[in-house]
């Protein structure tokens, strides 16, 4: 299996390599060449299985020889045994054709854990094998970089810097990136809003100078291994359902994409899936595109679901490269105009292309508040703000095919927001009790690249 980048400019790689490198060197994002299917008896054997089972038919055939089966069998174990919930991926009904994906039983309580404890474990022993040594940076609006710090914290050959949007993420989520007590991990507070954060580390991927000196790693969904992992629970979900033998439909809280997108591979490699439905908060730069074509950036609105709130949404990227025909060139074309201008207009066909597989709808704070509640009085759960963005833009697309919801974080990492909604705080799980008087470890930064270069530099001694 090789893997191209979408800008079609940079050198082929295989997943290993795809993994380590994170953006291509031509500022694309990577993608399999060709996606591999599976049968219909395949998806239709999973009934019953194992989530981790279920992990490792999906995954395999993209990850090459990378691994053997039984090392890979091993790390996806491994991966997955911190988890709280026996089912990994729990499915709860809502209403009569609604249903609510819980993907927050991870360490740090938010989806991101999936694709993160994986990716851990995969770069230790592709490390471990090579003796290599890697920097990773992530830019986080609260809970990749919380996710990346557990699954990399108190590696020898890791050292892992975090750059968060100073101000804008929940109190929870600061102290989860902020706590971490091992000497690799450097949460940095950046001034700036989330899209600076990402900016930054594709200013760094971009460096060849300094990305090569670093040995720089990426661990945000712009690594294909991190899509990769989040594409199992669509199908351990549906196949739940009912799938092969019957169609579902998907609604994903968005914000960068990359889970979305995992759902639009599942549906590539055979998964029924009818609709992925796009649900923004205020920040709604992707519905405003397949409504109207015109990918228009917005300055980023702060709401109560923080993780949402981005304007340049990384892995978008990887739609268009396909909805323009794979066509390497056209992809380059429209994001240099969205460097130079904040804007690009979708071409015709590849809107419809885009219109086929997806359909969206974006709700504001009220609405979203009004969700917690709801779903609280009518469901008996307790929802995450970015999980009721999901829920209420879901009751407007319910029909004849169950519609699966994903929850993307637990209410307790956004306490203000859910009791403001309903009068409940949420506590947090008893093993993060004393989150509140552990102590934090943070460094300011400007958004200034230099500084930042600077600084990761002199901590790794690169
Ligand atoms: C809780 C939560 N929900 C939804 C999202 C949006 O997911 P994506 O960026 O993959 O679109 C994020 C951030 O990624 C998140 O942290
Ligand atoms: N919502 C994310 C933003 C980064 O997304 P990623 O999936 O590309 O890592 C976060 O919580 O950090």
């Amino acid at each position: 299996m090789k893997y191209i980048s979408t800008r079609g400019a940079a050198p082929e790689l295989s997943f290993e390599q795809a993994m380590l490198t994170g953006l291509a060197r031509d500022g694309g994002l990577y993608l399999p060449e060709s996606v591999p299917s599976l049968s219909h008896a395949q998806i239709a054997a999973m009934a019953g299985q194992s989530y981790e089972e279920i992990a490792f038919t999906v995954m395999k055939p993209f990850i090459g020889d990378t691994f053997t089966d039984a090392e890979f069998k091993t790390l996806i174990a491994q991966a997955y045994a911190g988890f709280g919930h026996d089912a990994r991926a729990p499915l709860k009904q809502l209403a009569p054709n609604h249903f609510l994906l819980e993907l927050f039983h991870g360490p740090t309580l938010a989806f991101k854990d999936f694709a993160m404890q994986l990716i851990g474990q995969l770069f230790q022993a592709s490390l471990g094998r090579s003796g290599e040594r890697v920097t990773i940076v992530g830019a986080t609006s609260g809970d990749t970089g919380s996710a990346a710090i557990e699954a990399f914290r108190g590696l020898s050959n890791v050292d892992v810097f975090i750059l968060f949007p100073h101000g804008r993420v929940s109190e929870v989520q600061r102290r989860q990136m902020t706590t971490a007590a091992d000497a690799n991990v450097h949460a940095l507070a950046v001034d700036g809003d989330f899209d600076t954060c990402q900016g930054l580390l594709k200013d760094m991927f971009n460096d060849f100078e300094f990305r090569d000196r670093v040995r720089l790693a990426g661990v945000n969904s712009i690594n294909w291994a991190r899509v990769l992992a989040q594409v199992v629970y669509y199908f351990s979900s549906a196949v739940s359902l009912g799938a092969p033998h019957r169609k579902v439909s998907f609604t994903v809280p968005t914000g960068n994409f990359g889970d979305i997108f995992a759902g639009y591979i599942a549906r590539q490699m055979g998964l029924p899936i009818e609709k992925l439905v796009i649900a923004t908060n205020q920040n709604d730069i992707l519905h405003r595109c397949l409504t109207t074509g015109v990918y228009q950036t917005d300055k980023v609105h702060p709401s109560i679901s923080p993780s949402m709130d981005i304007q340049v949404s990384s892995n978008f990227e990887r739609a268009l490269f396909d909805a323009y025909g794979r066509e390497g060139a056209a992809v380059a074309q429209v994001m240099d105009e969205l460097k130079s201008t904040g804007a690009f207009t979708v071409s015709q066909g590849a809107l419809q292309a885009l219109r086929e597989v997806f359909t969206s709808g974006r709700v504001s704070e009220a609405e979203t508040s009004a969700s917690i509640k709801t779903t609280l009085a009518q469901s008996a759960e307790l929802l995450c703000p970015h999980s009721a963005v999901g829920t209420a833009v879901a009751v407007d697309h319910l029909g004849a095919t169950p519609m699966i919801t994903l929850a993307t974080a637990h209410p307790a990492k956004f306490p203000d927001a859910v009791e403001a909604a309903t009068g409940i705080r949420p506590a947090l799980p008893p093993r993060m009790a004393d989150l509140f008087e552990r102590e934090e470890r943070v460094t300011r930064m400007t958004g200034d690249l230099a500084a930042l270069q600077a600084l990761i530099l002199e901590r790794t001694g690169a």
